[in-house]
């Protein structure tokens, strides 16, 4: 469930891309053990909102606090540090490397003394073999199976894992249900509810309303850059109503 502890508070972001005004006075706060929904049409500043939380792209002003310290995210690294992990459509996972490696990727578990250290492969298959267990993709899919054979819903979960394990406080995902079959789409909305189970904040964006419906605590729309509703609940909000906020009929109606 969702708590009343603020995790992360935007305040006031601006962003530019040159003469394109992107982010007007955006507001937005996240509390811990949330899931967000983030919808808007196309160009409403969706990514641009969620880059900026993850570090990927600089905002022209304004504040973000992470539980009540105002943070200044110049890097993904940044937000890495400030338990923000952002997880792309691509799942930012290297193919050719096995399950096990690409958990720890840039995070690598090692043994030995130091400057003769090695990789720790076995501890490292053996927590990912329990990850995959969390995640329910443990079936007939050892730790060393290269990423490159998993389905786009099983690459999905492993990223979610893998923020998992390192204890993100907020996971950002980037239209995680793209592309992916019925079968898969509901693997990753199970991810999503069990990551907020343990504890994490999930903001996501995703164009199948239908999708958000099952999964959020809360769904934030924007539009032309700005946030225009952040309190709308699967519980008292039709989708018809949520559709009619997103285009703006509302306001019309
Ligand atoms: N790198 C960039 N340079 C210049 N303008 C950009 C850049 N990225 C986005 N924009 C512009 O900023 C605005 C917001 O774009 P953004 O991609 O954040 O919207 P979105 O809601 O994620 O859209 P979509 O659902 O189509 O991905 C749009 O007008 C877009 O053209």
């Amino acid at each position: 469930m969702s708590g009343t502890e603020i995790l992360v508070e935007m305040r006031h972001i601006e962003k530019f891309y040159g003469r394109v005004h992107a982010l007007r006075d955006v507001n937005l706060t996240i509390r811990k053990g949330e899931i967000v929904g983030l919808l808007g049409d196309n160009g409403a500043g969706k990514s641009t909102l969620i880059k900026v939380l993850s570090g990927a792209v600089p905002y022209t002003s304004g504040q973000i606090f992470i539980k009540g310290r105002e943070v200044r995210l110049r890097s993904t690294n940044d937000a890495i540090a400030s338990g923000i992990e952002t997880i792309y459509q691509d799942s930012a996972l290297v193919p050719q490397l096995s399950i096990a490696r690409n958990l720890f990727l840039g995070r690598e578990l090692r043994t030995g003394p130091r400057f003769l250290d090695r990789l720790d492969q076995e501890r490292m298959n053996a927590v990912a073999a329990d990850l995959l267990k969390r995640v329910g993709i443990s079936k007939n899919i050892p730790p060393t199976t290269p990423i490159g054979s998993l389905s786009g819903g099983e690459r999905q979960a492993v990223a979610i894992a893998r923020a998992m394990y390192f204890d993100s406080d907020l996971i950002v995902l980037d239209e995680p249900t793209n592309n992916l079959g019925v079968a898969e789409t509901q693997g990753v909305l199970r991810f999503v509810r069990e990551a907020r189970d343990t504890g994490h904040s999930c903001i996501f964006i995703a164009h199948n309303i239908h999708h958000v419906f099952q999964v959020v605590d809360r769904m934030v729309v924007m539009r032309r850059g700005t946030v225009v509703a952040d309190d709308l609940r699967p519980a008292t909000s039709s989708i018809q109503e949520v559709e009619n906020v997103i285009t703006g009929e509302h306001i019309a109606a």
